[in-house]
């Protein structure tokens, strides 16, 4: 005890110095902003008052984009200010969270290394008082527990030994406690965090990030790292720190937040982990959801195709077994590497064959000749897209015609004059006469020279001898002429499904390139097990040379069965020079009741036995697929070992009880809504501020919406809601793919509901959403699934 005080004194000191420096360089820095926020205004009124209201003349719009330069630049050094003092203020509330002692092998001198989410340095005496999480010596403390450690540092690898672990508890500008790190009471620290309400956004996990999630968000070896991991592992919390990571590491790779895309489900999704990269103190990096970047590629000449959620809706409340199976295949037909294939046969087809290429002629002359006109495309840079090609030779066309426009107009003025009895002046009648018929002509040059991707693409199914000469040699699902028939007849109804809108995207880039993502460096892709193989066709083409971190859950897919296979394909498409597939298997975020009971609704993963085979002559690169970080030493692993592993995915638990789930009967819809109703009632007492009714469908939660929003305070979360999930929810169980609260409430788990493989996965994403409370709502005879689980 006398020690403990000893040490709390020593820790009130160094705290004490902290947050003097840290309030002494936030007073200098507000000192600093107020002068440059001055600067700026006046630069802005002089900008005005000198240039801005006389811009038209040529001077002064050279003399304002000056202006705007050193606007621009006072903005940008203001604004990092801003940062900057943002920082200090948060530092101010809890400087750091974590120190190791550390001593360097070579010099056994110890150092203490305190740790916080930003650095502070004293600019006097450049004493480090805080190292950044994400610094290379910060890695220690989530790797290892006391003794021989390593780290990487840009020099080369520092080893050392670590002689204390210690973590603090700072609130508000109050040193609270501190406690020397054993394993038992880091776990208490994490369960009493992880036994807290759902908050309405992410936030971080810097403080309790875990071994080896640490070794995903350093990686730096892999150009494409995959992660598998079970529901609340922490994927999503890891991808976000894995970004604020890189653009750490950014500071000397000029990797900014402009290089990274995060690929999200959706904008609810997207907006749910917007709170993580500032909390950071990071710059937030563009979410996009997959059918944005389609509408990106396409601009606004994109007819409304299905969304990814209408297309889980239509499958999950389609009722004809049949039609069911055909809208299912269908989509796994047109997302799959066969149809790419095709796809890709069908560009070069179309350059080929299919460019309706004609003789041009004006003013009497022949001007082009259709062949020369082909030649001329195939003889092109075969590296230039092919639209960018037509676009070239239309072009071309149009300056030979400019060229003899004038002697069209002496002609015209010739042919106007013979009839003299008009009223208008010759001239202006030619050039009129001349703007029609010159309008005639490019429509007709621009029959060949531009691509009507949507015609093309269904030129495709609508010609059965094109069609089956595109899939010659490939391997068709059973029913692909009802897949080709459907497909046409929607097509000529202008309706697209799911699979349709992702096809003709990778068409139209294809053909036409796409340079709206260039920067990007690095790809993020949360849910990943969400994709097929043209969504990664697609990626590779808008982002080449990006690399590319990946994480999913095969176990949570809606509408594919998928086993860990699926990152064969990941890996094959993406085709990276090295690559990793890396597990979570601890979840963080259910209770230990809830995890027992969820597990049941899936099968454990294992490797395959033999790896299947793979076209393109990949095998050479497999293995690295199926290496699984191990920690081979222990507790004080090497960094970033890797070595082949057997062990099946299980999935385990982070420690924390919780009240068993309850399953629910109502003895009719009525009873079943009282019931649901007073649970809601029962949890909110309780404390827990967000619940979330999960249904089957988008409709049956409609449907519950309008029966129980009369008396009770409830949102229904359709594609539209992107707000705070503070509250009680109504949500289809894909829509809540990600997300998690406090309290889930799955409703109508009836055996009509519930039957199926697929249904049993539904179970499992409906459940593992809840961190504390689950319970189970079904009238007539209970799913099949709830009678296997008890
Ligand atoms: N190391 C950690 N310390 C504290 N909390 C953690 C840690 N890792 C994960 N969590 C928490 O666990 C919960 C689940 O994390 P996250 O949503 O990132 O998991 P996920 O694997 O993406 O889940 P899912 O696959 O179900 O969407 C979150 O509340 C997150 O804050």
């Amino acid at each position: 005890m006398q020690n403990y005080e000893r040490e709390l004194a020593k820790e009130l000191e160094y705290f004490q110095k902290t947050i003097a420096l840290v309030k002494a360089q936030l007073e200098k820095k507000l000192e600093t902003s107020e002068r440059s926020r001055g600067n700026l205004l006046s630069s802005r009124k002089e900008m005005w008052d000198e240039a801005a209201h006389s811009s038209d003349d040529f001077d002064n719009v050279v003399e304002i984009s000056q202006y705007l330069e050193e606007l621009n630049m006072k903005t940008a050094s203001y604004l990092a200010g801003t940062n900057e003092i943002q920082k200090l203020e948060k530092m101010q509330d809890s400087p750091y969270f974590a120190r190791v002692d550390f001593s360097e092998a070579d010099t056994q001198e110890k150092e203490k290394i305190y740790i916080g989410r930003y650095s502070l340095i004293d600019d006097d005496t450049h004493n480090m008082y805080v190292f950044d999480w994400r610094s290379p010596i910060a890695g220690i403390f989530y790797r290892y527990e006391l003794g021989q450690v390593q780290y990487q540092a840009p020099g080369g690898i520092i080893r050392g030994n670590v002689s204390l672990k210690r973590q603090y508890e700072i609130k508000r500008g109050k040193f609270e406690y501190f406690f020397d790190a054993n394993v038992q009471i880091v776990d208490e620290f994490l369960r009493k965090l992880l036994s807290k309400n759902a908050s309405s956004r992410m936030t971080s996990i810097v403080e309790t990030i875990q071994k080896d999630q640490d070794i995903i968000i350093r990686d730096s070896k892999n150009e494409l790292l995959m992660v598998q991991g079970v529901a609340g592992s922490g994927k999503t919390s890891v991808a976000l720190h894995r970004v604020a990571y890189l653009m750490y590491q950014g500071l000397s790779s000029k990797l900014s937040s402009n290089n990274i895309a995060i690929l999200s489900p959706n904008a609810l999704f997207a907006k749910y982990i917007s709170n993580v990269l500032p909390e950071l103190g990071e710059d937030n990096v563009e979410t996009l959801a997959f059918e944005e970047i389609c509408n990106q590629v396409f601009g606004k000449d994109f007819q409304a195709a299905q969304t990814r959620n209408q297309f889980f809706e239509k499958l999950i409340t389609c009722t004809i077994g049949t039609q069911k199976y055909l809208m299912k295949s269908s989509m796994e037909f047109k997302a799959s590497n066969t149809f790419v294939t095709m796809l890709k046969r069908l560009v070069a087809y179309y350059e080929r064959k299919l460019i309706p290429f004609a003789d041009v002629a004006y003013n009497h002359q022949q001007l082009f000749d259709r062949h020369l006109l082909k030649a001329k495309l195939l003889n092109g840079d075969a590296r230039t897209p092919i639209a960018l090609r037509l676009k070239r030779i239309e072009t071309m066309i149009l300056k030979e015609i400019r060229e003899e426009n004038k002697f069209r107009l002496a002609e015209l003025e010739r042919f106007i004059d013979k009839y003299p009895d008009h009223i208008y002046e010759s001239q202006a009648f030619a050039r009129m006469l001349s703007i029609r018929e010159n309008r005639i002509l490019l429509a007709y040059i621009r029959k060949f020279t531009e691509i009507d991707y949507e015609a093309l693409y269904r030129k495709m199914f609508h010609d059965k001898s094109l069609f089956y000469a595109l899939a010659k040699g490939l391997e068709l699902p059973e029913n692909m002429e009802e897949i080709r028939l459907q497909t046409d007849e929607l097509l000529s109804l202008k309706s697209s499904q799911y699979g349709d809108a992702l096809a003709i995207t990778f068409l139209k880039i294809k053909l036409a390139g796409c340079d709206s993502y260039k920067n990007i460096k690095q790809v993020v892709i949360d849910e990943v097990q969400d994709y097929y193989p043209i969504h990664f066709e697609i990626l590779n083409l808008l982002f080449p040379k990006a690399k590319y971190t990946v994480l999913g859950d095969v176990n949570q897919t809606i509408e594919k069965q998928t086993a860990l296979t699926f990152y064969e394909d990941v890996e094959r498409i993406l085709d990276k020079k090295s690559s990793a597939l890396l597990t979570l298997s601890k979840s963080f975020r259910c209770t230990n009741q809830i995890i027992a009971f969820s597990t049941k609704f899936i099968t454990e993963l294992t490797r395959p036995k033999t790896p299947a085979s793979i076209d393109g002559g990949c095998q050479g690169r497999l293995s690295p697929v199926w290496t699984r970080l191990t920690f081979s030493g222990g507790l004080n692993p090497p960094l970033n070992e890797v070595s082949f592993n057997d062990t099946p995915v299980k999935q385990e638990c982070f420690s924390r009880d919780g009240v068993p789930p309850e399953i629910i009967s109502g003895a009719n819809r009525a009873d079943l809504d009282e019931g649901l109703k007073e649970f809601i009632e029962s949890m909110e007492e309780q404390g827990y501020k967000s619940i979330c009714i999960l249904c089957k469908s988008l409709k049956e939660s409609a449907a519950l919406y309008s029966r129980i929003n009369d008396s009770i305070d409830v949102v229904l979360m359709d594609d539209t809601y992107i707000t705070e999930l503070s509250g009680t929810f109504i949500t289809p169980i894909y829509m809540a793919k990600g997300l998690e609260f406090d309290a889930v409430l799955v409703y109508d788990v009836d055996d009509m509901h519930y039957q199926s493989a697929y249904d049993k996965k539904l179970l499992y994403i409906a459940s593992t959403r809840a961190l504390h409370r689950l319970a189970l709502f079904y009238m007539g005879k209970q799913s099949r699934f709830l009678i296997e689980s008890e």
